[in-house]
This record gives C-alpha cells, sequence and structure tokens, in this order.
C-alpha cells in the first residue's frame, strides 16, 4: 500500500528512551506479589522467591530467548550448526512500598535500579492467599497499581524539581534563551506529573522528546501490566479484581497492554516434561502466558531483528526498529556498516512461500537494497560490503 511506503520512507516518529540494542525489562512491584517467582520461571534459573517481603535484595538480571517460529523454521531449513535467537534482558527488581520516594521500605535503590531499566513489567497481585503477606494488609490490585503509578510520579518530581530550580534561575530570571525549549518542556513534564499522569502519556514532538531523552525519567518507560492470579482462577478465566483493574488501567494508562498469567501455573509446568505440558494444557485448556510476555516486551522496548543464515549460523541480530540497513550491518561488525555496499534480502513471508534462496532468487524474491533501505522485522539478510573500508579484510 502506498501510504505505508511513506511512512517507511520516513522513519517511525522518535522514541522516548534510550538508543541501543542492550535494553532491559524491569520487574516492577509492591513486595510479594510474584515478581521473583515470575523471573525464576521465564529464566528458568533460582533467584530466591520465599514468602516474604523483601526477599529480593540484589536485583537479578538474566536474559531469555525471544520464542518466534520464524527463527525455528530456519533452523530447520537450514540445520546450522549454531543457533542463536534474540534475547530479551529481563531485571528482577526489589519490592516498591507506599514512600519509597522517600525512602521507605527498600527504598530509593530500588528506584534507581528501575531507572536502569528501558521498559517496565508491572507484577499486580490478583491472588488470595492468606499465607502470604500482603504488605498493605489485604489483596486490593487497583490500590496497589496506584500506589506503584504514584510512587514513580513522586520520583519523577522530586528529579524534575531539583532540575528544574536551576533552569528557572537561568532561563526565567537570568534571560538565557537557548534553553528556553528545554524548560518549557520540564514546565510541560511537571503539570502532566502534578495532574497525576505519567510523562509518556503526554504528546510530544521530536524536540520535546530530545529533552526528555537526556532525563529518562521513570515514568517514560513504556509498561506491560501482568495480573498474578491463582492457578484456578487463570483455569477458568475468571477473577474477582479483573473488572477494577480495568478500570484502572482505563483511567490511567488508556491503551496499555494487560496480561494475565499465573506464576502458580507457570512454576507447575516448569516442573513437567514436555510431553506432560502438552497433554496437561490440552486436558485443562490452558496455555503458558510466558511467550506473549516475553515477545510483547521485546515489542514494548521498541527492538526486531533480522535474520543471518547459512550452514554454520542462523542468527537473530536485534536492533531498534526503524534502522537502516548500514547501521543494521553494524551489528555485525563495523567494517560492515563502513564498508556497506548493499543488503540482499528477502522477507521472512516470501523465503516461507517460496522455500528457498535459490526459489525466492528464481521469483524475483532477492532484492537488492541500498544505504536508505529500512530493515524489517524478520528480514534475512545478506550483507556484501568492502573490506578494504574498514580494518582490512577482518569480518567477525
Ligand atoms: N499466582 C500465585 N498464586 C499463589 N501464590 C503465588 C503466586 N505467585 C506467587 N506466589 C507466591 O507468593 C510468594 C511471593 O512471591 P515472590 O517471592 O515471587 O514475590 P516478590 O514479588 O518477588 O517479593 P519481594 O518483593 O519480596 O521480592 C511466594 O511464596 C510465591 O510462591
Ligand atoms: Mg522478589
Amino acid at each position: 500500500m502506498p501510504p505505508k511506503k511513506k511512512e517507511e520512507a520516513s522513519g517511525p516518529p522518535p522514541l522516548i528512551g534510550r538508543m541501543g540494542t542492550n535494553l532491559k525489562m524491569g520487574i516492577v512491584g509492591l513486595p510479594n506479589v510474584g515478581k521473583s517467582t515470575f523471573f525464576n520461571v521465564l529464566t528458568k534459573c533460582s533467584a530466591p522467591a520465599e514468602n516474604f517481603p523483601f526477599c529480593t535484595i540484589d536485583p537479578n538480571e538474566s536474559r531469555v530467548p525471544v520464542p518466534d517460529v520464524r527463527f525455528n523454521h530456519l533452523c530447520d531449513h537450514y540445520k546450522p550448526a549454531s543457533k542463536v535467537p534474540a534475547y530479551l534482558n529481563i531485571v528482577d527488581i526489589a519490592g516498591l512500598v507506599k514512600g519509597a520516594h522517600e525512602g521507605k521500605g527498600l527504598g530509593n535503590a530500588f528506584l534507581s535500579n528501575i531507572n536502569a531499566c528501558d521498559g517496565i513489567f508491572h507484577v499486580v497481585r490478583a491472588f488470595d492467599d492468606e499465607e502470604i503477606v500482603h504488605v498493605e494488609g489485604d489483596v486490593d490490585p487497583a490500590r496497589d497499581l496506584e500506589i506503584i503509578h504514584s510512587e514513580l510520579r513522586f520520583k519523577d518530581l522530586e528529579y524534575l524539581n531539583k532540575n528544574l530550580d536551576g533552569l528557572e534561575r537561568t532561563v526565567a530570571r537570568g534571560g538565557d534563551k537557548k534553553r528556553k525549549p528545554e524548560y518549557d518542556c520540564l514546565c510541560k513534564v511537571r503539570d502532566l506529573l502534578n495532574n497525576n499522569q505519567w510523562v509518556r502519556n503526554g504528546t510530544w514532538d521530536a524536540k520535546e522528546i530530545e529533552v526528555l531523552n537526556q532525563h529518562l525519567f521513570l515514568t517514560s518507560k513504556p509498561v506491560i501490566y501482568l495480573v498474578n492470579m491463582s492457578e484456578k482462577d487463570y483455569t477458568r478465566k475468571k477473577n474477582k479484581w479483573l473488572v477494577k483493574i480495568k478500570e484502572w488501567i482505563d483511567n490511567n494508562d488508556k491503551g496499555a497492554m494487560v496480561i494475565l498469567m499465573s506464576c502458580s501455573i507457570e512454576l507447575k509446568l516448569l516442573d513437567m516434561a514436555e510431553d506432560e505440558q502438552a497433554t496437561f494444557c490440552k486436558e485443562s485448556g490452558v496455555n503458558s502466558a510466558l511467550d506473549k510476555i516475553i515477545v510483547n516486551g521485546y515489542k514494548a522496548l521498541n527492538l526486531c531483528y533480522f535474520f543471518t543464515v547459512g550452514k554454520d549460523e542462523v542468527k537473530a541480530w536485534t536492533i531498534q526498529a526503524g534502522t537502516k540497513a548500514p547501521q543494521a550491518a553494524g551489528r555485525i561488525h563495523t567494517d560492515f556498516e563502513k564498508g556497506f555496499i548493499m543488503a540482499e534480502v528477502m522477507s521472512y513471508p516470501d523465503f516461507k512461500e517460496y522455500g528457498s534462496e535459490a526459489e525466492c532468487k528464481a521469483n524475483g524474491k532477492y532484492r537488492q537494497k541500498g544505504r536508505d533501505y529500512i530493515v524489517d522485522d524478520g528480514d534475512i539478510i545478506l550483507f556484501k560490503f568492502n573490506a578494504g573500508a574498514g580494518l582490512q579484510g577482518k569480518k567477525k
């Protein structure tokens, strides 16, 4: 469709957040809501997950492969010696409590752990279990969402006010015109935050986003809400809190993604052999939510990947969405970028349809793309480059 092409040519709008491909999703929520359990099942490793608040002290970081049928198909086709999928980086962060921005609970240190992440999995507890202590005394997900929402907002306000004080002196009183756009942008941030909104909920132009990216506010990070339910509720797809959770999200973060899950079911599945798992899922009508969570976490960070393929290796290379061919080539080696000649590209759907590289070539689906080509998610690429342009001859 022609309008889509136009959009591609100008590239996607600038995004709020850090640049780069080594981005992370942090797991955030009140204490004892299932964050570490979620982290454990996700990474299949054993960060301590115990029934007491603040069980996690140091942030645990791990990475999980991004599930992708396209990658599996390419591996089946090429039968490579080495298979390297894309990975999502995940950080398990200690629980936040009301007043964390003033140092309550484990306080400020954990807010800075969130700061080091680029997106947030906000885990909210919707399971009842008297054995499992709730720091607020009872289960109430909408209240808990509001607590975390406010803590991050307060922390941003505190940071903002410190910065605005100095700016106010130079711009408003000192008449420094150069920093006026920055000052105006930060005033807009202050109004939003004071209005109980997040930076992410504002409308920003490219210049303002440049300012925001110098500050990386906690509330500018993308959020995916994960509702942690009991095994029973997840199986019957009902939970008494869901309406209230939806209401809260509609009022405070309209359009945000919400994924239902159950850490206890995920733990159970983790203990089963593959065939046992399949039977269990078929009989109970229940599926693990993890794949959906990983894929969407990766997308929330505005990441995608292209593939390089061959008998030696099938590999997914992470790039930020909207990356052009030479910079994508630079992910493999700086020489590829410096000496970039062209990208030979097969789209995944074409590869799937025609079944092989040779058939793609025979049907005009093996395309040569230049410097301005914006790499599409799932493209299969062979870069042609001039080795002399970079560090002579070195390929990897
Ligand atoms: N869906 C669920 N149903 C029942 N129990 C659960 C569920 N999810 C987690 N739990 C239990 O809740 C307890 C707390 O879990 P976990 O340690 O993962 O919480 P946390 O959010 O990491 O806490 P902290 O902030 O203290 O580190 C554990 O005993 C865990 O087994
Ligand atoms: Mg924990």
